[in-house]
């Protein structure tokens, strides 16, 4: 007959039990606040998914701003070691992004529609965290400002955004600083809060770094991080894209706009232009 044990208490070698005063896991991740913030607006099974899916994404959104916010701030300051280590983690988050779409990818176009309906007018196209990580990056449109033109706090911070140099502004900053590399004046002191538009000067500004990585190693390497991020990008917009079609074809999307031919359009914009445009001439 088997012998019987009974279960292993850790408490016999010293795992804490007693919360009552003190900081548990639970306290300190506030998980209250955060699993009980599901509010499905259906009974439909995969409308939990749809809800989790994107609270996480928002998540680690937020975190990718914090990154972003701070790899501006260092490359502003010269500083460019962490930077770098910020940038990769930016990368790395939106490979956790991409990767995520394969779970969302099991909910089928009959599931969905179960609740579509119950989204009414809302959708990611009102996400004011993308549209703060977008502007941050460079893409400005002032359009996209219109969808939070009823909260008045989110309004200025994307305003505060858009007057303040992105993260590729900085680059260039920093490459015009390189000694026998100029960026065009008229680049350095465009009006930031307009879109970014290719510069052929620029394209040579970077072939020069290109040309030569050992001599120009810190801005070779910050080139190549700013051209993996935007290729982690592109492809969180490529998952998208395709879940979309995947899930409701071409319908309008609750936002409003054309669905899958807007989310194409949106294929087309470049972050760092030049960066990819370099490369055609080495
Ligand atoms: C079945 C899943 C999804 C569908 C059918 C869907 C559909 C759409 C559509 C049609 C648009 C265009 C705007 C509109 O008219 O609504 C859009 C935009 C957007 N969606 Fe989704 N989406 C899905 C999942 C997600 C997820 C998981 C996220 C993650 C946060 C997300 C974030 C966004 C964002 C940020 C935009 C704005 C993109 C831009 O302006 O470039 N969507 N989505
Ligand atoms: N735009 C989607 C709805 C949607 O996906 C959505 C709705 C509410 C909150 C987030 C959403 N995700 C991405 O747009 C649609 O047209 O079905």
């Amino acid at each position: 007959m088997a012998k019987q044990t009974s279960p292993y208490d850790p408490s016999t070698e010293g795992a804490r039990t007693d919360f009552s005063d003190q900081m548990s896991y639970g306290d300190y991740l506030s998980l209250d606040a955060i699993l009980t913030a599901q509010h499905p607006q259906s009974d439909a099974h995969d409308e939990m998914l749809f809800i989790i899916q994107h609270q996480t994404s928002e998540l680690w959104m937020k975190l990718a701003i914090r990154e972003i916010s701070a790899a501006r701030k260092a490359i502003h300051g010269g500083d460019l070691r962490p930077a770098f280590k910020m940038l990769a983690r930016v990368s790395r988050i939106f490979e956790q992004l991409n990767n995520a779409w394969d779970v969302l990818r099991t909910m089928t176009p009959s599931d969905y529609t179960t609740f579509r309906d119950a989204l009414g007018p809302s959708s990611g196209f009102q996400s004011y965290q993308y549209r703060l990580i977008e502007f941050m990056l460079g893409n400005r449109n002032h359009a996209m400002l219109r969808p939070h033109a009823h909260r008045e706090d989110i309004t200025e911070m994307l305003k505060a955004e858009l007057a303040t140099p992105s993260l590729y502004d900085e680059a260039l900053c920093l490459l015009n600083a390189e000694d026998g590399i100029e960026v065009p004046a008229d680049v350095l002191n465009r009006d930031v809060s307009a879109p970014y538009l290719a510069d052929d000067a620029v394209i040579a500004a970077w072939q020069k770094v290109y040309s030569d990585p050992g001599k120009y190693w810190s801005l070779y390497e910050l080139a190549e991080k700013l051209v993996d991020f935007e290729d982690y990008f592109r492809r969180w917009r490529f998952n998208h894209v395709t879940t979309v079609e995947r899930v409701i074809g071409f319908k309008r999307g609750t936002g409003g706009t054309g669905g899958v031919s807007y989310l194409k359009k949106m294929l087309e914009v470049e972050l760092f232009p030049e960066l990819w445009r370099v490369r055609t001439a080495l």
